[in-house]
């Protein structure tokens, strides 16, 4: 039993990635968001005195007013006045973000209000041409033996989490894929192929290029039979840069459906699941929340009871899920994750410290890497708490 709690994560050391991630990253994405829009000069001044409140300051207030969707615990009052590389790095990351739509004026009444600011980014991303180039490879797919199918589905689910946005604009952006450096495929498999169907959850994480794929994914369990139903759990508004909304999903249904060949009967089908309630979409305040999934509500927990299999999606999803902690690389993820309520299963390429469920052998190799194979994204991982 994994009995002593690990240390929490923080971004006070400048040698660590969580600072590299407020000081490389964050003004790549500020600069960003400033321009990809034309913004009046207060949203631009607001999102500039964040960068440097975020990078040199101590955490002020956040806007109360805007916050009223969500309960203000979360957002935690005693961190006002600490130094931001003092507080939490989960907490501080997601209090980040939540600024910036602060900045943009997301959630006032006005011009502005719902106004994704990473629209342009997600939009450009599903319209390009390697979209179409991963669609069209769908039609071989569909020539190929089910068990085939099915592997290349999931992996296709997996590698997708390579494509985050916020990823792509950091300076530790990995060169070509490592692995898999922890596949309970088999396992993941058994529990959808050797069990009666239910009711299956997939907790998303981002749009466009990871998104086409889960929904794939998501079709394959449906059409196959493998699933009664499934829920497509969603961010209720914009979040860690190109996370999933419920709009994002329409619009990668839409992609679907506009493509070529095979692609465009998946999308036709989603769009069918979806009036059928076969495809349900839902989006809890607590998937914007800068907390781990043990502190979840009651009332998501009770939903996560229901469902046959979780399917948790995602380097985010990951931290939350065991705890965004230095665990030892050893620790084993179906302890961390005995709180969840219900089986899961996790797809994640690994892009920060967190690292759990790994072979002592495994973990003896990387290390004599040299690399820093936590934050690449070169490596993934399939874990299963049954
Ligand atoms: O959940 P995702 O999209 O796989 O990854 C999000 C993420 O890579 O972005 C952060 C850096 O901004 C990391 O700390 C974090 O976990």
């Amino acid at each position: 039993m994994t009995e002593t709690l690990a240390p929490e994560i923080d971004s006070r050391d400048p040698a660590s990635f969580p600072w590299s991630v407020f000081h490389h990253r964050h003004p790549v994405l500020i600069e960003r968001v400033a321009n990809a829009l034309p913004r009046p000069s207060a949203q631009r001044d607001a999102l500039d005195a964040l960068l440097v409140e975020s990078t040199s300051g101590v955490v002020t207030a956040p806007d109360v007013e805007s916050l009223r969707h969500e309960p203000w615990p979360w957002w935690r009052p005693e961190y006002r006045g600490v130094p931001w590389g003092e507080t939490p790095f989960l907490w501080a990351e997601s209090y980040f973000y939540r600024r910036i739509l602060d900045a943009v004026d997301y959630f006032v009444p006005g011009p502005w209000r719902g106004i994704d600011p990473y629209a342009p980014t997600k939009a450009a991303e599903l319209a390009g041409h390697p979209v179409d180039e991963e669609l069209a490879a769908l039609d071989d797919l569909a020539t190929r033996p089910l068990d085939e199918q099915w592997d290349a589905l999931v992996r296709s689910s997996l590698w997708g989490n390579r494509a985050d946005l916020s990823f792509q604009a950091g300076p530790s952006a990995g060169t070509g894929v490592g692995g898999v450096i922890a596949d309970q495929t088999p396992a993941f498999r058994a529990l959808l192929h050797d069990r009666p169907a239910g009711a299956v959850h997939l907790i998303a994480d981002n749009a466009g290029r990871e998104l086409l794929p889960d929904l794939i994914l998501l079709d394959h369990l449906l059409d196959a039979g493998l699933a009664t139903s499934v829920v497509l759990h969603v961010k209720p508004h914009p979040y860690y840069v190109s996370d999933a909304t419920p709009a994002d999903v329409l619009a990668a249904i839409a992609r679907l459906g506009a493509a070529e060949g095979r692609a465009s009967a998946v999308g036709e089908r989603l769009a069918g699941f979806v009036r059928a309630g076969r495809l349900e979409l839902r989006a809890h305040e607590f998937f914007c929340g800068p907390l781990p999934y043990q502190a979840m509500p009651a009332d998501l927990r009770a939903q996560f009871a229901e469902a046959a299999l979780t399917i948790s999606k995602g380097d985010l999803n990951y931290r939350r899920l065991v705890g965004d902690r230095l665990w030892h690389p050893t620790a084993p993820f179906a302890e961390l994750t005995a709180h969840f309520p219900g089986p899961v299963v996790a797809l994640r390429t690994l892009k920060c410290d967190v690292a759990v469920g790994l072979s002592a052998a495994t973990v003896e190799a990387l290390d004599a890497t040299g690399k820093a194979w936590r934050t690449t994204g070169e490596y993934a991982v399939v874990h299963v708490r049954a």
